[in-house]
């Protein structure tokens, strides 16, 4: 059984790529990381959306719905907003609030280190976990106002060649962090078969296996002196199941609706963002968007996110699923397996899935 970072190992990206900006030491914008307002917008339309306000937003306020996961109604509302939005916040979650802000403070301590003693858990270029630029780089033609620790089950390989005499307590909050996680990725993924009625049969067999998918990313958007023509991370959906992003307090992280443009998702002290990935938006045959978000960055305020992303075993093999494909008549997208889609998705982003159209 393949594991996520052997399935990321082929996949290289040369060091530009990797290494972050030294940003303590840049007092302007670089040219490197300046981006022009159709920069993200060409890139949305490589996306094939179309229609929506493109730069201003007009939403009156309206955004993602906050629910809570102890409400009787909670399959319903999680399901309608699955369909409507791709994403919600989450409420009651049962992660506890001291295990989410220590992992936020070891973010915090880990990006506060000096630039030399972060680059020595540099990713490597076939390598999937470590300090680095987030792995979208390469598709845009700005770099982003970002630094990433990308890190899949232990990460004590990195964490030692950032602190050789200890990295104990950050290595088991990281791991903590990732079984609490698990727990309710695994519980929301049921809430959400339920929804689609899934039966028991068609069931996927290997939600609660072991061999499940998971990975933490612990993302760092530096104050920047020119936030406007910044980009903290460029236009994406995300290559898993679903994932489950703890945002610090700091506004940023915005979603791409039709018809509205780019709606902030605010934060909310008690809230989890859950979003649907790639993989959901094949299985619920394009029932659930895959949600297209981005982040903005600000001139005081250093914006943190922890983000879990959740999917089946690499070998499991992706499709439409019965239940779903009856409502619409016919599977839009072929099968294919997790680690073949993470192969596309890393050569064409955001073409990955006119490439699997049925
Ligand atoms: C399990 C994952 C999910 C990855 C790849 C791998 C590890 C790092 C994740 C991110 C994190 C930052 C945004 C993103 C778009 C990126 O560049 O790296 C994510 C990507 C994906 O969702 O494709
Ligand atoms: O920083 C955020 O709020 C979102 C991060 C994100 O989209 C990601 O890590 O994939
Ligand atoms: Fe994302």
């Amino acid at each position: 059984m393949a594991t996520l970072s052997e399935a990321y190992r082929d996949l290289s990206l040369p060091l530009h790529h990797i290494i972050p900006l030294d940003f303590s030491s840049v007092g302007s914008l670089p040219d490197s990381h300046a981006w022009l307002q159709s920069d993200d917008e060409d890139y949305r339309h490589r996306f094939s959306f179309n229609g929506g306000s493109c730069s201003g937003y007009d939403g009156a306020g309206l955004s993602i719905p906050v629910i809570d996961l102890l409400d009787p109604n909670a399959t319903e509302l999680i399901g309608l907003a699955c369909e409507n939005w791709g994403a919600f916040q989450l409420r009651n979650h049962g992660i506890s609030r001291n295990l989410i802000e220590e992992v936020e403070l070891e973010a915090k301590h880990l990006f506060a280190l000096p630039t030399e003693q972060k680059v020595k858990a540099l990713r490597s270029p076939g390598g999937a976990t470590g300090y680095g630029r987030a792995r979208i780089s390469p598709f845009f033609p700005k770099y982003m106002w970002h630094e990433g620790f990308t890190i899949m089950g232990s990460p004590s390989g990195d964490a030692k060649k950032i602190w050789p005499n200890g990295s104990a307590r950050f290595c088991d909050l990281m791991e903590e962090y990732q079984k609490q996680m698990k727990v309710l990725a695994e519980q929301l993924t049921h809430i959400i078969f339920k929804f689609l009625n899934i039966s028991e049969e068609e069931k996927i067999n290997w939600v609660g296996s072991t061999n499940s998918t998971g990975a933490v990313q612990l993302n760092s958007y530096p104050c920047c002196p020119e936030p406007k023509r910044a980009m903290g991370l460029a236009p994406h959906t995300d290559t898993s199941l679903l994932t489950i992003v703890h945002q610090s307090q700091t506004t940023g992280l915005q979603i791409f609706k039709e018809g509205l443009g780019w709606v902030p998702v605010h934060p909310h002290p008690s809230a989890l963002v859950v979003n649907i990935g790639d993989l959901f938006h094949i299985i619920s045959n394009a029932r659930f968007p895959c949600v297209l978000h981005r982040v903005t960055v600000n001139r005081t305020h250093q914006r943190y996110s922890v983000a879990y992303f959740y999917g089946p075993p690499v070998d499991y093999v992706v499709s439409p699923i019965p239940a779903t494909v009856l409502n619409k008549s016919v599977a839009r997208f072929r099968s294919v397996t997790v680690k073949e889609y993470i192969g596309i998705k890393a050569k064409n982003l955001g073409g990955a899935l006119a490439l699997i159209s049925a």
